[in-house]
């Protein structure tokens, strides 16, 4: 039976709500008279900003008060970045559908006034995975860490605190802010999160999931699988860089991983290509033949 009214909970931020928006229209164009009533909350990760994420540690930072405002029955569905989904997910909050991917990259965003001093390039980052990469095309300049939404994070690079940002382009698509992005770092510069740019809905599991078939992207769900399993088999926890991207071609998938090797000081970057049905093996194996050559 279609539900009539459903409670779809979000994280508050602007993003959040602008994503969580975009899967509505997606929804009602399929269920015109489908009722929504959006319900936002704080996560732990929105409330910690002083410290780096793999600091603060711990999984699903981003996920848990939605999770257990879904197992309360205060919301029915959760939609989330499937970039900030632990990679071990509760069979009683089971993901229902994933929509067609968006933007997976990487973008450079400069301050929105040019300042002609010429200070030391320092551009912020967060995130290992891109720092690490970031210093191969950036050899010359500094990082340091910037935590806080969309907004708070472009607040701080034009008030001067940093040279340029890497951001995720989706998220400042999704939020309209598409105008900031001052240069494309395509996928082979830097490789993306698993998942990044895709979003997932999650429910409780008697929920009857065929109600989302309607949004499914069943390829961008298989690609899913393969990144997420890379980062699974390699999981060593959520403070070392690693990165997956997949893209289908035909019936085949190609799946690059990334990982740093602490004993060396380098990364590792490898590709296979199999069938999209084997997703989930694909990235396990490329995982364990990457982990067996280091
Ligand atoms: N880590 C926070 C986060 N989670 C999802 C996105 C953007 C949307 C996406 O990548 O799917 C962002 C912002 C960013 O990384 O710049």
């Amino acid at each position: 039976m279609e539900p009539k009214r459903l409670r779809i909970g979000s994280r508050e931020s602007l993003l959040a709500v602008a994503q969580t928006e975009l899967v509505i229209r997606q929804l009602k164009e399929h269920y015109p008279d489908l009722s929504v009533e959006l319900v936002t909350m704080k996560t732990t990760g929105d409330k910690i900003l002083h410290k780096t994420l793999d600091k603060i540690g711990g999984k699903g930072l981003f996920v848990k008060e939605l999770d257990q405002a879904l197992l309360d029955g205060r919301i029915d569905m959760a939609v989330h970045s499937m970039k900030d989904l632990p990679m071990e997910i509760s069979p009683d909050l089971p993901i229902a559908a994933v929509p067609k991917r968006g933007d997976p990259r990487d973008v450079l965003v400069l301050p929105g006034k040019e300042d002609r001093e010429n200070r030391e390039q320092v551009i912020g980052s967060s995130s290992l995975r891109r720092v690490l990469q970031a210093k191969e095309l950036f050899p010359d300049a500094k990082f340091q860490s910037v935590r806080g939404n969309i907004h708070t994070r472009l607040n701080k690079l034009d008030q001067g605190q940093y040279s340029a940002l890497i951001m995720a382009a989706a998220g400042l698509k999704r939020a309209g802010l598409q105008d900031r992005i001052s240069r494309y770092l395509s996928v082979e510069e830097m490789l993306p999160a698993a998942g990044q740019g895709t979003l997932c809905i999650q429910v409780r599991k008697d929920f009857d999931q065929s109600f989302f078939s309607c949004i499914h992207d069943r390829q961008t769900e298989l690609v899913t699988l393969a990144e997420r399993s890379f980062v699974r088999t390699l999981d060593g926890g959520c403070s070392s860089p690693i990165a997956a991207y997949g893209t289908v071609l035909g019936k085949g998938l190609c799946l690059t991983g990334l990982f740093y090797d602490e004993a060396e000081k380098i990364y590792r970057k490898q590709s296979v290509k199999g069938s999209l049905e084997d997703a989930k093996e694909l990235g396990c194996c490329l995982a364990k033949q990457m982990k067996s050559e280091s």
